[in-house]
């Protein structure tokens, strides 16, 4: 199981390739985590946003966990396999993470509860109610997906929990890390990828980012360079993927993203499931246009 001296690196969250009728697409998804796995990354992500929990049923996250963990035990079985399990329900949240942990996930990443708007003590019982099952949890802070924020004295709070090892934060605001690494408190993850080097500067420990999906190599280069003390060589490094990062974003996340793995040949197709579609055809041309500048960037 993971601890807090684990939440760095670069974790890399995955999407979840479905076959033309929607169903489960697992000899993709093999191939493409084959790919992820000739990177240095520090951890796997199945079922966040980009692999589209809303959409995909628990018993698949089971099968992807599965696939993904005897896949892991033959080629790296030190990457440690993070499955999301939070939703908007304490009561179903804990429940994933007690079937999470049956089938020996190291962590669980717990999203903030989403569409309730709940005050700061609710989100702090969902919380402490899901970190008393044992599994490591990394909270999961993203405000514009979920509706509500967590105030500093909360995210504080929620890192003090035993049983909580880290927080992902995908607010755009800078504070909250910065705040977090002065007081002590952390680890935090960047999961805004336009803020990845930002973030750094102000104390995160790494990034749960979608874009390392693509030009993995780029986004541990990043990581590498800033640790090593060269902030200016890691900014300039990150600012060569920004221009992949921005396209990326431009349409919902994991649209962009199934595209260009599409169109590189690592999974079958770029098939969403609804209310999701596949990205536009101006963003397409656009991709098509621009994707060998991302690859060597
Ligand atoms: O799935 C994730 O984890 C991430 N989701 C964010 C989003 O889609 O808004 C972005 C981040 O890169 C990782």
């Amino acid at each position: 199981m993971m601890e807090r001296q684990d939440v760095q690196g670069i974790f890399v969250p995955l999407i979840t390739p479905f076959s033309l009728d929607g169903e489960l697409d697992l000899a993709s998804y093999r191939n493409y985590v084959d790919n992820l796995l000739s990177h240095d990354i520090q951890g796997l992500v199945i079922n966040g946003t980009t692999g589209e929990a809303p959409t995909v049923r628990w018993e698949e996250v089971i099968q992807l966990t599965k696939s993904t963990q005897a896949f892991l035990k033959s080629k790296k079985p030190s990457v440690p396999v993070v499955v999301g399990t939070g939703t908007n329900d304490t009561a179903s949240s804990v429940q994933r993470t007690e079937m999470a942990a049956e089938i020996g996930a190291d962590a669980v990443l717990v999203v903030v509860p989403y569409y309730s708007k709940p005050s700061q003590q609710g989100i702090i019982e969902h919380f402490r109610r899901v970190a008393q099952v044992g599994v490591p949890v990394i909270a999961y802070e993203i405000p514009s997906r979920t509706g509500v924020s967590l105030s500093m004295d909360t995210a504080r709070r929620i890192l003090d929990m035993n049983g909580v090892i880290g927080i992902k934060d995908s607010s755009d605001r800078l504070e909250l890390v910065s705040e977090l690494a002065r007081s002590g408190s952390g680890p935090v993850l960047c999961g805004d990828d336009l803020q990845f080097h930002a973030k750094l500067s102000q104390g995160a420990s790494g990034g749960m980012l979608a874009s390392a999906n693509v030009n993995t190599q780029a986004f541990i280069d990043v990581y590498h360079l800033f640790r090593s003390g060269d902030v200016i060589a890691a900014q300039q490094s990150f600012d060569r993927v920004t221009p992949l990062i921005r396209k990326l974003f431009q349409e919902s996340n994991p649209a962009p993203l199934k595209w260009i793995l599409a169109s590189q040949g690592l999974i079958a197709s770029d098939q969403l499931r609804l209310p999701m579609t596949s990205i536009s055809m101006e963003l397409e041309a656009e991709l098509e246009r621009l994707l060998p500048s991302f690859m060597q960037s």
